[in-house]
């Protein structure tokens, strides 16, 4: 990250939901490393305390909440407990997101519901908690939603996914409108496959498919979490003073993959 000046976030209040593992891992270092006071929450605290720990011991500083970003009165409440402890927030990452591969004839509405209310309904909590301090406060800040390609271009064996992250798309822009006015940012990044934790887990399981995915790819390589760090930086920063509803890819060009014969 070293194109974006030290301390650029110095005195600026971060919070990133998922900030745990993968893409949320690498923002929350990257912020950290350019001054933020950053704030993770998500539902397991190893992976949180570790990301903490990585940050201070480079010099930055950090802190972590439990949370379920399904639960209402728990999101409130932390967001209510960062705003008292850490200082009003100036910057939301909603990229706690959950996956898994099924066919669509296959799938139990549990496991629909599940994966909607994590990435859809969750965005639009910790949106809601944050947005309403900022509007009470007359203060602006920026939200970025944590999207998919597969909002736009179909997403077979994740409709859950792919629904979810087009209502996210939606969110985005609604948001945009509404606050506008107030001062308030919001944008969302849409990735293309990357290699994650969670996502190698339960997405790229499968090396022929792996291999297939990344032949589609004209820029020839899955990203990696770091390749989605930059344009979240920029989001966040001045440079993205003017930016609200937009909706930018970061895939290496896959989602125009059918274009290719
Ligand atoms: C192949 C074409 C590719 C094209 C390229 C397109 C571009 C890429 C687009 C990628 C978009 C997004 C990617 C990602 O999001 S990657 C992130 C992955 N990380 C995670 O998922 C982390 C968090 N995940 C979880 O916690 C869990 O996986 C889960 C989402 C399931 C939530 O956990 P929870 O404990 O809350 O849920 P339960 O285990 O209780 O299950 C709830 C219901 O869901 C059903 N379920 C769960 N797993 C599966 C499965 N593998 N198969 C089928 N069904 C599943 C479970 O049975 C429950 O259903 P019921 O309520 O009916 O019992
Ligand atoms: N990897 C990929 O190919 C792509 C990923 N994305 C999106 O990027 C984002 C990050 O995914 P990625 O880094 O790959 O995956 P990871 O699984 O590594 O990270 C997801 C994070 O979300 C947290 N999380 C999941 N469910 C909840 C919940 N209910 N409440 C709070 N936190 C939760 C997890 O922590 P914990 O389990 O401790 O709660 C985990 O740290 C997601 O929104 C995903 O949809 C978009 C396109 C492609």
């Amino acid at each position: 990250m070293s194109v974006f000046r030290a301390g650029l976030f110095a005195g600026t209040v971060v919070v990133i939901t998922g900030g745990g593992t993968g893409i949320g891992r690498a923002l929350a270092l990257a912020f950290g490393e350019l001054g933020a006071r950053v704030v993770i929450a998500a539902r397991r605290e190893g992976p949180l305390r570790e990301v903490v720990e990585t940050i201070e011991e480079g010099g930055g500083r950090a802190r972590f909440y439990t949370l379920d970003v399904r639960d209402e009165a728990r999101v409130e409440a932390v967001i209510g407990q960062i705003w008292e402890e850490v200082g009003p927030v100036d910057v939301l990452v909603n990229n706690a997101g959950g996956n898994f591969v099924s066919p669509a004839a296959a799938m139990s509405v549990g496991g629909f519901k599940t994966v909607l209310d994590i990435n859809l309904v969750g965005s639009f909590l910790m949106s809601q908690a944050v947005g309403r301090r900022w509007l009470e406060a007359g203060r602006g800040g920026s939200i970025i939603n944590m999207s998919a390609t597969n909002a736009e271009s179909g997403s077979p064996l994740m409709v859950h996914s792919g629904a979810s992250k087009a209502g996210i798309n939606s969110l985005t822009q609604t948001l945009a409108v509404e606050w506008g006015g107030a001062g308030v940012r919001v944008n969302a990044v849409l990735p293309g496959p990357v290699r994650t934790e969670g996502s190698d887990e339960r997405l790229w399981t499968d090396e022929k498919v792996v291999k297939r995915l990344e032949d589609g790819i004209p820029l020839g390589r899955f990203a990696q979490p770091e390749d989605v760090v930059g344009v979240v930086m920029f989001l966040a920063s001045e440079a993205g003073a003017f930016l609200t509803g937009s909706l930018i890819a970061v895939d290496g060009g896959e989602r125009l993959r059918r274009l290719i014969f």
